[in-house]
């Protein structure tokens, strides 16, 4: 830091708002520089190295988003942690600087209790951003170009609090992603909560979000996740009447509790996740326009695991290493040609079913070997996912094969394309029920889908019974 006390840079035309910004900054022990307009604010940045920069958005030569891009593009000043005072109710502009670059945002008039997080928040993201890189999760490692780049992302969206929204497939690590974000950011040493948003029941999963009847939100996890990440898992299954309690809770950035009957403030950051399309959602109305708005800031996408198949030996090997380890044994050696076969697999599940295979090969075999017959790989099923692109396999559920459907549209057997569709789905649903004995949440985790969403499909396809 810039001398023993933090140094801020606070850039604002109106002098009771430098004021007050000032005095409270003080109180924190921050010292605080001020400029009056983004040029002044650009002179002091090229002369003095600043822990932290605060700016309204309208100044009398420029906006304050101009400033947040200008921070992001020189070199030295990147690591600089920015935020934008909003009017009250700007969510446009708001989410405009988080996705420009700046770590977050304090409306007006403002509070001074948000914005003491907020500073807090800043001085310790500069202070991660000189300790040494923490080693990656075992399963996010890899040379691949897929691989590097979504570490860079990661490192870069860990040094911002914008909302993130992450988009992959089933098993693609997404959650793993999301973990790896909060462990790098400032709000490492406070929890990172999930919260599968497909649960089966409305009112159960109104409880598991908000909290039970007698305890209100103190039970919760929105409560349990304050200061730290919520993990909004299946973010697109979330039923609509929950979606606009949320939308209140992170808008206000408080939660109201009935028992104490008074509100909780709120210091979150959100990281929401889909193997969907979250567009779609929005667009079909499924997720409310403002709700998408506020998770959709910055988009992260977890490749498959087919788009990173260099990466796959190491990963083998390192999952191998675990699973011995986990049972009190030496870790198996994998012959060149397991290893082959392991990276021309197209892997529909990703990283969850490489674990799976690699767990089953290692009680399979010899003790001290895997070979290719011990991963038990379904070729078929593999090249169907390849080609079709029409179904998803997920932990070996076999969709397709040419017992089920006949692979190709005939108008003879159909009568149009969306009838073909249909069969297909019918088949595969009642496979995967068959499978599972009727258990409709096995069946659905088979099948790759939520539970709602195998209910729903079992309606639209008249198979309740
Ligand atoms: N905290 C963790 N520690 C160790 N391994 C983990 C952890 N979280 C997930 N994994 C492993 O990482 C792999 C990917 O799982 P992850 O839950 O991140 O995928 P995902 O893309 O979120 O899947 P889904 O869409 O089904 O929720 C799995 O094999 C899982 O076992």
């Amino acid at each position: 830091m810039a001398g023993s006390q933090p140094l801020a840079l606070v850039v604002d035309d109106e002098p009771d708002i430098c004021e007050l910004l000032t005095m409270t900054l003080s109180r924190m022990d921050v010292r605080t520089d001020i400029a009056m307009s983004v040029t002044e604010a650009k002179r002091r940045l090229a002369e003095k190295q600043y822990d932290f920069c605060l700016t309204d958005m309208r100044l009398p030569d420029g906006d304050g988003l101009e400033l947040v891009k200008d921070i992001q593009q020189r070199p030295l000043d990147r690591a600089l942690p920015v935020a934008v005072i909003t009017a009250h109710g700007n969510m446009d502009t708001a989410v405009a600087a988080l996705k420009l670059g700046a770590f977050d945002f304090v409306s007006k008039p403002i509070n001074l209790k948000p914005l003491r997080a907020l500073v807090q928040l800043a001085l310790r993201l500069g202070e991660e951003k000189r300790s040494p890189q923490t080693e990656w999760h075992a399963l996010l490692q890899g040379q691949t170009l897929e691989t590097r780049k979504l570490q860079e992302h990661i490192e870069q969206l860990s040094r911002t609090d914008a909302p993130i929204h992450i988009r992959g497939e089933h098993g693609a690590g997404k959650e793993l992603a999301a973990r790896e974000i909060h462990r790098f950011s400032p709000r490492s040493s406070a929890p990172f909560v999930v919260v599968n948003c497909s649960a089966e029941d409305p009112a159960e999963l109104e409880h598991s979000l908000f909290g039970n009847h007698t305890e209100g939100p103190e039970s919760g996890p929105l409560m349990a996740a304050n200061g730290g990440t919520l993990y909004l898992d299946d973010i697109t299954e979330l039923p609509e009447a929950l979606q606009a309690k949320l939308l209140q809770c992170i808008q206000n950035k408080k939660i109201y509790s009935p028992s104490a009957n008074r509100e909780h403030a709120l210091d979150l950051r959100i990281i929401s996740a889909t193997h969907k399309s979250l567009v779609d959602a929005a667009t079909a109305h499924r997720i409310r326009s403002d709700l998408y708005f506020r998770l959709n800031v910055i988009e992260l996408v977890v490749p498959p695991l087919r788009e990173r198949q260099k990466d796959i030996p190491m990963l083998a090997r390192s999952v191998l290493r675990e699973v011995a380890a986990s049972s009190g044994n030496p870790t198996p050696r994998i012959t060149q040609d397991a290893l082959n076969t392991l990276q021309n697999y197209s892997f529909p599940a990703n990283l969850r079913q490489l674990e799976n295979i690699l767990q089953r090969a290692f009680a399979l075999c010899d003790g001290r070997t895997i070979r290719p017959e011990d991963l038990q790989l379904d070729p078929v099923s593999a090249k169907l996912h390849e080609n079709s692109g029409l179904m998803e396999e997920a932990d070996g559920v076999r969709l397709g094969g040419n017992d089920m459907y006949p692979g190709q549209f005939s108008s003879s057997t159909f009568e149009s394309l969306d009838e073909f569709l249909q069969d297909i789905e019918k088949k595969a649903l009642e496979k995967a029920l068959e499978e599972t004995r009727w258990n409709r949440t096995a069946a659905a985790q088979k099948l790759g889908i939520s539970f709602r969403s195998l209910r729903y499909r079992l309606k639209k396809l008249d198979m309740e019974d």
